[in-house]
């Protein structure tokens, strides 16, 4: 039996959030997450209990919440079928997917990945002396992780200040780590009042489902209610169809099995497919998530399609999958609005680091920069600079080295918002406002 549980019928009833955890290695990112399973019984009781006396046998107690997420993470990645996609928890209002479980090899890649496709994120922010100073410093993922979420186009965040058992639930600490990310936010066009802040305990259970009687002096909601009043996510129903592939199996018995999060528009058992940049056809013969079949998905939906016509080989993660009578565009250059989040010197035409779309990875070349913008304002203070460094924004030209499926932010932003990464790092993020697309036939 899996020690985590999958969703239960009450779960499938509510609407579905994707949340991305985000904040600075070390902070308490797994052992928060691994902590709300538990606090909302999707880990299985007996499971639980051997691990926690395995944990005390080795003298780890600390870490058993934190063994929980990394199961699940294990569970995923080893997952041949889709169901550890959708494993989560359940809250009174929401069943809540974490799109991006901490401790991946490459955490912020896969964030950009996952935040595409997150509708809230929860920064996990530690008040121990030194740790959160780091975090917020100008190298700290932190700030990092924050940047890209406002440049990513998250809009609704929580942010948990962990660790409170660690400064003996001192306000203080609280309200000045309170005010130094706000302070950061504010520059990223957030407004910290309307935000949550929540003192918590990751490995104690402080204010995560109960108010805790260790911090009398906070008034706001504990973590769970905070999820509750995350807003729900529109839903395009009224856009194309487009659903950037994550993942491709071969089922036994049921052939090509593509697995993604549906953007925009309506998929129904039966419509005819493409799949691009490969140009696949193949009409859809089943819809399943959950474990049970749909005949129709849409917006905010992770699916698993039953494709005919279309082999495993033909497509791979980061391709995009649309109707055949409106296929996703392929792009022979982009222009997009960019902020540059750290380079060592500048960034000037030439310049070829890679761009992170939706679920792809392509090397992307700076061909022209078309103007420097006022960060606040976004006019243009200067036409065809040589460079911009960090700290600016700018608008550019940028030509994909390989083929790449996005769309313009305005259309469809979980396909037009990327990131730019170069020696591990995340350079900048932006928003793609024009596209010159790429003739690509389709044989149908
Ligand atoms: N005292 C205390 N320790 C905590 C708390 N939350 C996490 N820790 C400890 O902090 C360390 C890091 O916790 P993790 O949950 O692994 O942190 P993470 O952010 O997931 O780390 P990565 O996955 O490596 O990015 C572990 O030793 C935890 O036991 C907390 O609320 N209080």
């Amino acid at each position: 039996m899996s020690l985590i549980l999958k969703p239960k019928d009450s779960a499938l009833q509510k609407p579905h959030l994707n949340l991305a955890v985000i904040g600075h290695v070390d902070h308490g990112k797994s052992t928060l997450v691994g902590h709300l399973l538990v606090a909302t019984g999707y880990v299985d009781e007996k499971g639980f209990k051997e691990l926690e006396e395995q944990a005390k046998k080795m003298g780890k107690e600390d870490f058993v919440y934190a063994w929980v997420t990394d199961r699940l993470r294990e569970e995923r990645e080893r997952g041949v079928t889709i169901e550890a996609m959708h494993v989560g928890f359940e809250t009174p209002k929401y069943f809540i997917t974490i799109i991006d479980l901490p401790g991946h090899r490459d955490f912020v890649k896969n964030m950009i990945v996952g935040a595409s496709q997150a509708d809230a994120a929860m920064l996990v922010v530690s008040a121990r002396p030194g740790e959160f100073e780091t975090g917020i410093g100008p190298q700290g993922q932190t700030r990092e992780h924050l940047f890209l979420a406002a440049t990513l186009g998250i809009r609704q965040l929580i942010v948990v200040v962990n660790k409170m058992d660690v400064v003996n639930y001192d306000q203080k600490r609280y309200e000045q780590i309170k005010a130094e990310i706000g302070k950061f936010m504010k520059l990223l066009g957030y407004d910290p009042s309307k935000i949550p802040f929540i003192p918590v305990s990751a490995l104690k259970g402080d204010n995560i489902k109960e108010k805790s009687s260790n911090m009398p002096w906070y008034n706001g909601p504990t973590l769970i209610e905070a999820l509750d009043a995350i807003q729900p996510p529109p839903r395009p129903t009224d856009k194309p169809f487009r659903m950037p592939i994550q993942d491709v199996y071969t089922i036994t018995g049921a052939g090509t099995v593509v697995v993604g999060r549906i953007e925009t528009g309506v998929l129904k058992v039966g419509d005819r497919v493409v799949v691009m940049p490969p140009a696949k056809v193949g009409d859809v013969r089943s819809i399943e998530t959950h474990h049970m079949k749909l005949e129709q998905a849409q917006p905010g939906d992770n699916v698993g399609i039953n494709v005919r016509g279309i082999e495993k080989d033909d497509v791979k993660r980061g391709d995009v999958m649309g109707h055949l009578a409106n296929p996703p565009t392929v792009a022979e250059e982009i222009v997009a609005r960019l902020a540059v989040l750290w380079h060592p010197t500048a960034v000037g035409p030439g310049y070829t680091p890679v761009l992170h779309v939706h679920t792809a990875t392509v090397p992307a070349q700076i061909i022209e920069i078309i103007a420097r913008l006022d960060p606040r304002t976004g006019q243009t203070v200067e036409q065809k600079p040589q460079f911009v460094k960090q700290g600016d924004v700018a608008v550019v030209r940028l030509k994909p080295l390989k083929d790449v499926v996005v769309e313009k932010y305005s259309d469809f932003p979980g396909l037009g918002r990327f990131a730019l990464r170069d020696m591990g790092r995340t350079i900048a993020a932006g928003q793609i406002i024009e596209i010159k697309p790429k003739k690509v036939e389709i044989k149908a």
